[in-house]
């Protein structure tokens, strides 16, 4: 069954054709990659599927729900993390995630919950200041749980992380999907950090859908050569 459903998407910034003529289905409680390079357009992609840039022509349906005057209708069931997670650095953890916990109306327990899924209890009283980007990552995966999403929208989450967090944001992913059984969308430029993660993953260049490939033909690694090859063979 499809989550999300993007039909003959096209998005124009300036007469220039960012997104053309995507179509996409995400399948309910996949890890579904979005790969390709800087400018591709994977942001200005996830931030339509957030509701928070307009469509140019087509239609997206998350959820059964068609998308209306060019906006997607998210219904509060979509949680995003796009571009560098922010949070007020001279405040703890805990208190960042207060401050967004209470326009959700989230209790002690659903923080404390949320704080213990996205891996955050030994740093959660110390300054983000002095986080490290994986743990800014971390929190900013938790303030995108707050609402209790169904589909979590996450743009580069391991961009810029060393091995080791790269490893660690991939493990909250699967826990993500495994145990509170969320729909993820997820981005990069990278397709050796996202291959063994994913159930799919479409590839994307200059704004269009180049190939949709299943887990079985990414998990072996063998895919990163034809990847090459379609990325680059494309103009
Ligand atoms: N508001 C805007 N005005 C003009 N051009 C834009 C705007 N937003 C995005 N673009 C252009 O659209 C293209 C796609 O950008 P987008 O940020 O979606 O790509 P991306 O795949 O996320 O790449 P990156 O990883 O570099 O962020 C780029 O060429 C970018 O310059």
């Amino acid at each position: 069954m499809n989550y999300l459903k993007i039909e003959n998407l096209t998005k124009t910034i300036k007469n220039i054709e960012i997104l053309q003529n995507v179509n996409l289905e995400i399948l309910k409680g996949e890890i579904f990659g979005l790969i390709g390079p800087n400018g591709a357009g994977k942001t200005t992609l996830m931030k339509i599927l957030s509701g928070l840039s307009d469509i140019t022509q087509g239609t997206v349906i998350l959820d059964g729900n068609e998308s209306k005057q060019n906006r997607v209708f998210t219904g509060g069931k979509v949680g995003i993390l796009i571009e560098n997670p922010a949070s007020y650095g001279w405040l703890n953890g805990y208190e960042n995630l207060k401050i967004v916990a209470q326009t959700q109306k989230n209790n002690k327990e659903q923080l404390d919950k949320i704080i213990q899924i996205s891996g955050l209890e030994d740093a959660i009283y110390m300054k983000t200041a002095k986080y490290s980007l994986g743990m800014k990552q971390r929190l900013g995966i938790a303030m995108a749980l707050l609402n209790n999403p169904e589909l979590l929208i996450l743009d580069e989450p391991l961009n810029g992380l060393d091995v080791e967090g790269v490893a660690q944001i991939r493990e909250l992913i699967r826990k993500l999907s495994r145990e509170e059984k969320l729909t993820i969308l997820i981005s990069s430029h990278v397709l050796s950090e996202l291959d063994k993660i994913c159930d799919r993953a479409a590839f994307i260049k200059k704004g269009e859908i180049l190939a949709v490939v299943s887990h079985n033909d990414l998990k072996d690694g063998g895919y990163e050569e034809k990847y090459n090859q379609l990325v680059k063979g494309r103009k």
